[in-house]
C-alpha cells in the first residue's frame, strides 16, 4: 500500500486543491484516466468559446448596414478557427508535463476505482494496475460525460457528442447539415456556431422550451432570436428512431402534444441532451460514499462526503455544472485544508447565487431565481424589465424601442424588503452585464448554512452548532475573489483582482 497526504482525482478544477497541497510540500498522487485539464480546457468552455467568439463576430456584422457600416458578408475561415481551438486544447500537454515536474508529486494515467473506503487502485492506460493507494485526503473530481438517451437505430447510426466532436469527429470543413438534439447550453452554443459557418441547422428539443432553466421571457426570446438566425427549432418532441437513408441520418420525432411524427435529415447528429456523473470507473459501491438521484455525489456545504477526508466538487457533485463553480468549490476546499488560520475561518459553498450564462446568439446570463422559482418559494414577487433600445447605447448600437429582437434585463424582487431575488439579461455582452448583481448579492454576512445536512464530520457539526457567519465585505478585496465569475467572461480579468493584487500571478 501506498501512502500520500492527499489523492486528487481528475485534473479539471480539483487541480487547485492539488496546486495547494504541492505549494505547501505535501506527497500527492494526482490520477486522471483522460486529456489533463479536463473538460473545460479540451472538450467544454474553451474550444467552444473559441468557436462562439468567431460565430459572434458574423453575425455582428451582419447586423452592421443598420446602423450605417457598409460590409460584405462575412464568412467564417474554418481552417484558422479550427487551429486556434486546438491549440487550446493542445495546452493540455502542458498541464500534464507541469505536474511531471514536481517531486513531491506522482502522476498516474489511468482510471481510479475504489477498493474500499479511502483506498484507491488505478488501471494505467496500458492495462496494469496500480498497487492499492490510500491517503487521508482523497478529492474527487471527476466531472460528467454526455448523456446519451436511448433511441432505437440510434448506435447503428451514428452520433457526435461534445467528447467526439473535441475528438476524432472534428469535421474538416463545416457540416452541409446537422442536427442537434437538446435546446440546452451546448445545443444553442453548437448550433450558433455551426449556422454562422453555414450549416443548416435542425435543433431538435424535448422540452417544451429552450433553455428551459432560464426565465419563460428569457426562453421565449432567445426561441425568436435564434430561430431570426435561420436555425430551425423543433419543441417539445421526442425522438422515437434513428435510420440512415441515402447516406443521410433520418431522426424520426414526435409531437409530445399532438402525437403528429415527422422526420429531420442531416449529414450528423449532435448529441446535447444533459450530463451524467462519470463515476462508472470509480466503484463507489465498494464504499460508504453516498449518492442521490441520478448517481451525482452529494457533499455538503464544506464539498465532505458521506465518507470521512473524502470530498467531491464540480460536476460530480450534481450541483450547477459549470467551471466557475468547480473552481469556486476547490478554491474553498484548498482553503479550509491549507490556508485557513483555524477551523472558524474556514469557508462553505453556496449554490443559490451561481451564476450562469449561454453563450448563444445572443447571450443569456443571470444569477438568482426566475420568476417563477420566487413564486414557488412564496415571495411576494414583483418584477421589473428594461430593454437595450431604451438607453443611449442600446439605440447606438441598432436596437429601436419595439424591435422583436431587443434585448432586455428583467430583475425578480421580493416587495415585501425591495430585495433583489434574480436578475436576468438576454443581448449582446449579457455575460458581464450582470456581474455588478453577483458581486452585490453575495457581499454581507452570510451565515453558514447547512447543504446535505446528513452528511458531516465531528468538525462540521461543531462549526454548524456553533452557527459561523463569514464577513463578506463589500469594500474588500477578498470578497471579490471569494464571488463566482462566469467563465470565460471578461468579468473573469476583474475578479481575479485578488490574486494580482497578493502577487500570487
Ligand atoms: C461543450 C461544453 C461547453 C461548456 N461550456 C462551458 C462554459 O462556457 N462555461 C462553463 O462554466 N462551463 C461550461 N461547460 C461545463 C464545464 O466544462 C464543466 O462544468 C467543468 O469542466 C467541470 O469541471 P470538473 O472539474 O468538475 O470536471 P472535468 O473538468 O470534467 O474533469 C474531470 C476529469 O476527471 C477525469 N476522470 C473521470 N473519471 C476518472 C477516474 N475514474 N480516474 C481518473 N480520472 C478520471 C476525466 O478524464 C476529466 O479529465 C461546458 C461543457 C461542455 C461539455
Ligand atoms: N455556457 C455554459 O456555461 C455552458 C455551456 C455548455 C454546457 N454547460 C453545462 O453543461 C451541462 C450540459 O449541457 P446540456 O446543454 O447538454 O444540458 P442541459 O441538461 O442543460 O440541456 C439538455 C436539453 O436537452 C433536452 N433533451 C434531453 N433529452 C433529449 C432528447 N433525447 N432529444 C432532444 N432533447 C433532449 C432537455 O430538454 C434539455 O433542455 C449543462 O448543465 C450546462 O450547465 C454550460
Amino acid at each position: 500500500m501506498k501512502t500520500y497526504d492527499i489523492i486528487v482525482v481528475g485534473t479539471g478544477g480539483a487541480t487547485i486543491v492539488a496546486d495547494a497541497a504541492i505549494a505547501k510540500g505535501k506527497k500527492v498522487a494526482i490520477i486522471e484516466k483522460g486529456k489533463f485539464g479536463g473538460t473545460c480546457l479540451t472538450r467544454g468552455c474553451i474550444p467552444t468559446k473559441v468557436m462562439v467568439t468567431v460565430a459572434d463576430a458574423v453575425r455582428e456584422i451582419e447586423e452592421l448596414p443598420k446602423i450605417g457600416v457598409k460590409v460584405t458578408p462575412a464568412t467564417i475561415d474554418w481552417d484558422i478557427m479550427s487551429k486556434r481551438v486546438w491549440h487550446k486544447i493542445d495546452e493540455s500537454k502542458g498541464v500534464e508535463s507541469y505536474y511531471d515536474g514536481f517531486e513531491n508529486v506522482d502522476v498516474y494515467r489511468g482510471a481510479a476505482s475504489f477498493v474500499r473506503d479511502k483506498v484507491i487502485m488505478v488501471t494505467m492506460k496500458d492495462g496494469t494496475v496500480t498497487d492499492e493507494l490510500t491517503a487521508p485526503i482523497i478529492v474527487l473530481g471527476v466531472g460528467g460525460h454526455t448523456k446519451i438517451n436511448t433511441i432505437p437505430g440510434l448506435e447503428e447510426a451514428g452520433y457526435m457528442s461534445s467528447e467526439s466532436l473535441f475528438g476524432e469527429k472534428y469535421p474538416k470543413a463545416p457540416f452541409k447539415r446537422l442536427i442537434v438534439m437538446g435546446g440546452g447550453p451546448i445545443g444553442t452554443e453548437f448550433a450558433h456556431v455551426f449556422a454562422a459557418a453555414g450549416t443548416e441547422v435542425t435543433l431538435i428539443q424535448h422540452n417544451r422550451r429552450l433553455l428551459p432553466k432560464e426565465d419563460e421571457e428569457i426562453s421565449a426570446q432567445i426561441y425568436k432570436d435564434i430561430t431570426k438566425l435561420g436555425i430551425r427549432v423543433i419543441l417539445n418532441q421526442e425522438p422515437e428512431e434513428v435510420r440512415v437513408e441515402n447516406g443521410e441520418k433520418v431522426v424520426v420525432i414526435r409531437d409530445r402534444a399532438t402525437g403528429e411524427l415527422q422526420e429531420v435529415r442531416g449529414e450528423e447528429i449532435l448529441m446535447a441532451s444533459g450530463i451524467v456523473p462519470a463515476t462508472e470507473e470509480l466503484h463507489l459501491e465498494n464504499t460508504s460514499i453516498k449518492t442521490k438521484r441520478g448517481g451525482w455525489i452529494m457533499t455538503n456545504e464544506f464539498l465532505e462526503t458521506s465518507v470521512d477526508g473524502v470530498y467531491a466538487l464540480g460536476d460530480v457533485n450534481g450541483e450547477a455544472p459549470f467551471r466557475h463553480k468547480a473552481n469556486y468549490e476547490a478554491d474553498i476546499l484548498a482553503h479550509n485544508l491549507y490556508h485557513a488560520s483555524s477551523p472558524e475561518d474556514f469557508r462553505w459553498a453556496r449554490y443559490d447565487l451561481v451564476p450562469a450564462v449561454t453563450f448563444t446568439y445572443p447571450q443569456v446570463g443571470h444569477v438568482g431565481l426566475t420568476e417563477a422559482e420566487a413564486i414557488e418559494k412564496g415571495y411576494d414577487v414583483g418584477t421589473g424589465k428594461n430593454f437595450y433600445s431604451a438607453s443611449a447605447k442600446g439605440f447606438a448600437m441598432g436596437f429601436d424601442p419595439g424591435d422583436e429582437h431587443d434585448g432586455f434585463v428583467k430583475i425578480v424582487v421580493d416587495k415585501e424588503t425591495n430585495h433583489i431575488l434574480g436578475v436576468h439579461v438576454i443581448g449582446p455582452q449579457a455575460s458581464i452585464l450582470f456581474q455588478p448583481f453577483v458581486n452585490l448579492l453575495n457581499s454581507g454576512d452570510t451565515p453558514l448554512q447547512a447543504i446535505n445536512e446528513e452528511i458531516g464530520s465531528a468538525l462540521t457539526k461543531k462549526l454548524r452548532a456553533k452557527g459561523l457567519v463569514r464577513k463578506m465585505d463589500p469594500h474588500s478585496v477578498i470578497t471579490v475573489g471569494e464571488t463566482m465569475t462566469p467563465h470565460p467572461t471578461l468579468s473573469e480579468i476583474i475578479m481575479w483582482t485578488q490574486v494580482y493584487y497578493e502577487h500570487r500571478w
